[in-house]
């Protein structure tokens, strides 16, 4: 049963949530890219397009964007990337006057840029890492736009609170992660933020907190004004990235009903049993239709969302060599499974720098005569550190042999989403690294490492170069890039161009969670369910006990699977899928209806031409005999109406229509025949096709 559609987006668009306080002077601002109108790809044909079909040429011209001196971008194709985050690291200079900025080279986003035809521009939209004064958001923003081509999104402090770490965070997260909320939580605990339209108390254990949803869908159209202040509709490709936007398509599409939307998803997309306990699971749904092609890392994640699509929405997708696409209201929504990979180039250049190497001899120092067995996991509660502990901890016990052999060297990136459930895992994971240490350490033998700290590029491939065994014990995880780093790590790189000699020691062996996404590409892993301690154990043993050409054979599937499809691979073949679900956009004849979330976009074959009134009146005053089939539900009676008898007012017509001698009216109808017989009594020259033909009644009388 679908939820009744909570957030009316026009309510939003208007800026009406009082509750979540005045936006930023910035973002308020409604500014258009250009100062030109530009001419239309369609032609159109007079009379036979919706009145609502120019939205896209309704941007006023442009003040105080960004943009608005850049003509030169007018012509050709760009892509506009959309995320949480910007891939640039922003630093407060020495002096504490200004920002200095860089290039995030870490972040997948910037990497993706070369899978992208070099014609294309990409531009980045998204929120900058670090706490910019409002006073010098102007100017950060025109810096991040005139160096990077960035577009910066401020959010206002409160807002961001609610829309990342009580939305995002502390909602969306755990529930694609498989974590429900406690059905009985307390009002007490963790969320700061208040319902600006119900009167529940604020939610706690992260049960759903529709002040959190409202301030996710503003957030969501914050970042909708800043694409809208660069985008040339017509000639550029949007691609959203992530949980954190999964309103923003609906927004898009209600502005530029043809514009050509991408979205992916880096986490898991969860099973339908978990997703329908969502309270906006419809709306959420709905937001993603907008778009042109919704990408996956797994098929499993692709099936979960197909189901609830078809569950939830009635909504059934259909598969054409090869492509899966869901048929909605005319339009074909492209579903795409492609796992992102690794860049090649940047990991192996790391590879080379000359401080790498001498980190490596200096952990083979530290580990000489141990097998060590890696962890790299950022800090957050579903990477499983603990059961990863666990398992190692049963390791040494049930196979002795490796105690004061075995090192455990773990990983654990610090997070910006803190939270008190992390700080239980923290606490946990410390008294089971202390137990361990003091169980089975002894001098000059620790069998547990433990890192928790950010760790540099270098030091981190240097831990790969050394590791015999990389684990990885999530629980849930959208993809994780662990084991691809360390496998390229182990492969090393040609000591020279003209030598085809090589630093790494081309084995290696994993060990990896059945519930991550990167599993299904990894077939030389051993598989392990996480909470099943002795099985990990178990694996663990198998893992570094095999032989040198076991883990060579391994790792040489896996290098070739891992180098070949990298993340210029996923990126271009996801431009070139949404290129081609979007062949047909501008030749297609489309409007939008629907408020809120029910917005969408109806599109037809150019072949189709809506009904034009004056016509149909003429061409009825002309004939001499007609024929008028009159469907029943959604014709005579609304589709939403609980009462399904026809009003006196649809009698009243109908029969005025069948006093025309020139008529020959029929109903025709799904419903049994004994109920229309029984609504229609008093039309006795009605003609009834009931139960879809299979009985007729012809009119009664002349
Ligand atoms: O913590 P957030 O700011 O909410 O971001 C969530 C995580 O995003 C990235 O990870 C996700 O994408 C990866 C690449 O597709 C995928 O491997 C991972 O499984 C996803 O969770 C980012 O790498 C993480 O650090 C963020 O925590």
């Amino acid at each position: 049963m679908m939820s009744r559609s909570y957030t009316n987006l026009l309510d939003l668009a208007e800026g009406n949530f009082a509750a979540l306080g005045p936006a930023s002077g910035g973002a308020r601002r409604r500014s258009g890219s250009f100062g030109m109108k530009r001419m239309s790809r369609v032609m159109t044909v007079p009379g036979t397009l919706s009145e609502l079909d120019g939205e896209d040429e309704s941007e006023p011209a442009a003040t105080n964007s960004v943009a608005s001196d850049v003509p030169s971008s007018v012509s050709g194709e760009r892509l506009l990337v959309v995320s949480n985050q910007l891939p640039i690291v922003a630093r407060r200079r020495p002096d504490g006057r200004g920002w200095s900025f860089s290039w995030d080279d870490d972040s997948l986003l910037l990497q993706l840029r070369d899978g992208i035809p070099d014609e294309m521009e990409v531009l980045f939209v998204g929120g900058v890492r670090a706490d910019i004064p409002l006073a010098e958001q102007d100017e950060v923003s025109q810096a991040l736009y005139d160096r990077f081509r960035c577009v910066a999104v401020f959010l206002p402090e409160s807002l961001h609170d609610r829309f990342y770490h009580s939305f995002c965070k502390r909602q969306l997260w755990p529930l694609f992660h498989y974590m429900l909320p406690f059905a009985s939580s307390a009002s007490t605990a963790t969320s700061s933020s208040s319902s600006s339209s119900s009167s529940a108390p604020p939610a706690g254990n992260g049960r759903f907190d529709r002040g959190s949803w409202e301030a996710y869908v503003l957030a969501n159209k914050f970042f909708f004004e800043k694409v809208v202040e660069v985008i040339n509709p017509e000639d550029d490709y949007v691609w959203v990235h992530d949980y954190h936007l999964m309103a923003l398509p609906t927004f898009l599409r209600r502005r530029f009903n043809r514009l050509r939307i991408g979205f992916f998803l880096h986490s898991p997309f969860p099973s339908s049993e978990i997703y329908r306990t969502l309270p906006v699971r419809e709306e959420i749904l709905k937001a993603l239709l907008n778009c042109d092609l919704i990408g996956f890392h797994t098929f499993d994640y692709a099936r979960h969302f197909l189901s609830c699509c078809s569950r939830m929405l009635g909504i059934e997708y259909q598969s054409k060599r090869g492509y899966i696409g869901l048929e909605y209201f005319g339009r074909t929504v492209g579903i795409k499974i492609m796992p992102v990979g690794i860049h090649m180039d940047q990991l192996q250049a790391v590879l080379c720098l000359p401080d790498r190497q001498w980190r490596v001899s200096e952990l083979q120092q530290q580990f000489e005569g141990k097998t060590v067995l890696l962890g790299v996991d950022d800090m957050d509660i579903f990477k499983g550190i603990n059961l990863k502990l666990l398992a190692f901890e049963n390791m040494l016990r049930t196979h002795p042999k490796w105690q004061g052999r075995a090192v455990l060297v773990q990983i654990a990136k610090p997070v910006r989403g803190k939270g008190k459930d992390l700080e239980a895992i923290e606490a946990e994971i410390r008294e089971s690294y202390n137990r361990i240490n003091g169980e089975f350490g002894r001098s000059g033998y620790s069998p547990v490492v433990f890192i928790d700290r950010d760790v540099s590029s270098v030091e981190k491939s240097a831990y790969y170069t050394i590791a015999e065994c990389v684990v990885v014990t999530a629980v849930r995880d959208g993809m994780n890039l662990t084991p691809y780093e360390y496998i390229v790590c182990r492969q090393g790189t040609p000591r020279s161009e003209s030598s085809s000699e090589v630093t790494g020691p081309k084995k290696s062996m994993l060990v990896v969670s059945e519930f991550i996404g990167c599993s299904p590409s990894l077939s030389g892993a051993i598989r392990v369910n996480p909470w099943n301690v002795e099985a990990t154990a178990e694996a663990m043993n198998e893992a570094i006990s095999l032989s040198d050409q076991e883990k060579q054979l391994r790792h040489e599937k896996h290098y070739r699977y891992v180098s070949t499809h990298d993340v210029a691979y996923w990126s271009k073949s996801f431009i070139q899928d949404l290129e081609r679900a979007c062949k047909d956009h501008f030749r297609r004849t489309c409007w939008g209806i629907g408020l809120g979330f029910g917005f969408r976009v109806v599109a037809l074959d150019p072949h189709f031409t809506k009904l034009n009134m004056d016509s149909i009146v003429m061409a009825y005053e002309r004939s001499e005999s007609r024929a008028i089939f009159l469907d029943y539900d959604g014709t005579l009676v609304p589709q939403t109406s609980i009462n399904k008898t026809p009003s006196s007012e649809v009698l009243r017509i109908i029969n005025t229509l069948c006093s025309d001698k020139r008529n020959i009216v029929f109903i025709v109808s799904g419903r049994g025949r004994d109920k229309l017989g029984e609504w229609f009594s008093s039309c006795p020259k009605l003609g009834i096709a009931a139960e879809h033909g299979y009985f007729l009644r012809y009119r009664l009388s002349f």
